[in-house]
């Protein structure tokens, strides 16, 4: 056999088709089934943008009544997974939790052997549903405070932040919070989407795609990158008393000395995207309205001095975990819970991508070239 073309990582390999979402970095622009993110951030609730992931049309108004009333009914921790979470330590990393919660969801599901289009897309939505719940509840025992019960009168958002924090929260950042939900939401044939369809071209069940596409998006190259924004935040540190030109210039003379000592900067660069996240605007804007909400200035400070240095050094451009990091710093959340965010968030991609794989299946088994010892034998 000739020797084949080895693309490492996939690179600029086009593995499959999908309806599903178009990332087009020469216009930098990103679409789910057609619409600009940006107009659905502008306009829409993250469950409006869940339904339109899953139907391909954004929900009629009954149509949505329908999926708030049931996103609103399945959204509370059962007794059960409650235990279960309260036996995991609270040592282990956030994202273990929303990977067991969801492996438990699974095995708890009359109907995870099921997959016909109608069960899996019931299967999503329930999963949608129910991670807040456990996002916010293994938050809150970190802390040592008690399980906040849900509040069906109240959004996603703003259901969500409230069962973390236990109060209700201000207007801009239930916004800011839901932007960041539809941004994260779907990104093509990224790698935890990939693992998702992988998963599932074998003809295994849909919450095993899902927990597969969470330990993926765990690690720091891909989803993990938003709590490494904030590990970055840290290290530089946060001065509250400073300015916003003083922040700037310690950022800008910590990211010089890790760019000289080759570090690679998490929140960085994108495999696809070379001239920049088409994400990233929308998101620096919620960001900014969180820094103006909280006044907290010093943050815009460092977001710039690293952006500014790394821009100038290496033309390497922010990704969406840049501004979301600092965002959900802001709104409350401890920095290990940031990954799982975008795990509630992208359960909608990937659960679509599960449904959309099925649909044309086949199994995904790529070929290797082999490097290994000549042929030998034992004695
Ligand atoms: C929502 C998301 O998942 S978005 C992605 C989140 N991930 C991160 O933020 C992690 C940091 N970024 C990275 O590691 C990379 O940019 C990736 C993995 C996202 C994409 O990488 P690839 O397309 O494989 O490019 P690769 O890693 O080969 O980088 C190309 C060059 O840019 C440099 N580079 C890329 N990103 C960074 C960075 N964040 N910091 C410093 N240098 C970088 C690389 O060192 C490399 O330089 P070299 O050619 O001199 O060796
Ligand atoms: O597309 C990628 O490779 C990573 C990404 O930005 C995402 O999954 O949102």
């Amino acid at each position: 056999m000739a020797e084949a073309e080895i693309k490492k990582g996939l690179a600029g390999v086009v593995v499959d088709s999908t309806a599903i979402s178009k990332v087009n970095p020469d216009t930098n622009s990103l679409l789910y089934r057609g619409y600009p993110v940006q107009e659905l951030a502008a306009s829409c609730s993250f469950e409006q943008v869940a339904l339109l992931l899953w139907t391909g049309e954004l929900p009629d108004d009954v149509e949505l009544a329908d999926f708030t009333a049931f996103e609103r009914s399945h959204r509370a921790l059962s007794p059960e997974l409650k235990q279960i979470i309260d036996a995991l330590p609270t040592t282990c990393h956030p994202m273990d939790v929303c990977r067991t919660a969801a492996s438990v969801l699974g095995a708890q599901d009359p109907t995870a052997e099921d997959s016909s289009r109608e069960a899996n897309l019931a299967k999503a939505k329930t999963l949608l549903a129910g991670m807040p719940a456990v996002v916010a509840y293994d938050q809150r025992r970190r802390r040592g405070q008690e399980l906040v019960e849900p509040r069906e009168e109240l959004g996603y958002a703003a259901n969500f932040l409230w069962m973390t924090f236990g109060e209700e929260a201000a207007e801009p950042v239930v916004d800011a919070f839901n932007v960041s939900m539809i941004l994260y939401a779907e990104h093509s044939f990224n790698a935890s989407t990939f693992t998702a369809r992988v998963i599932t071209s074998t003809l295994s069940d849909l919450h095993s795609a899902v927990v597969g596409a969470i330990g993926a998006l765990k690690g720091p190259l891909h989803g993990g990158a938003n709590e490494a924004v904030m590990h970055t935040f840290d290290e530089i540190g946060i001065r509250q008393e400073e300015t916003a030109e003083e922040a700037e210039a310690r950022a800008k003379a910590w990211m010089d000395d890790a760019l000289a000592a080759k570090k690679k900067v998490m929140g960085f660069g994108h495999r696809v995207y070379k001239n920049g996240d088409s994400r990233v605007p929308t998101m620096k804007a919620a960001l900014d309205a969180m820094i103006e909400h909280y006044d907290r200035p010093e943050l815009i400070g460092l977001y710039n001095g690293l952006e500014k240095s790394m821009g100038e050094a290496k033309s390497i451009k922010p990704n969406l975990d840049y501004p979301a990091g600092p965002a959900y710093h802001l709104m409350g959340f401890d920095t290990p819970t940031f990954t799982p965010l975008f795990v509630a968030s992208r359960i909608s991609g990937w659960t679509a991508h599960v449904m959309e794989q099925l649909e044309t299946n086949a199994l995904i088994r790529p070929l290797s070239a082999y490097n290994g010892p000549d042929e030998r034998h034992l004695a």
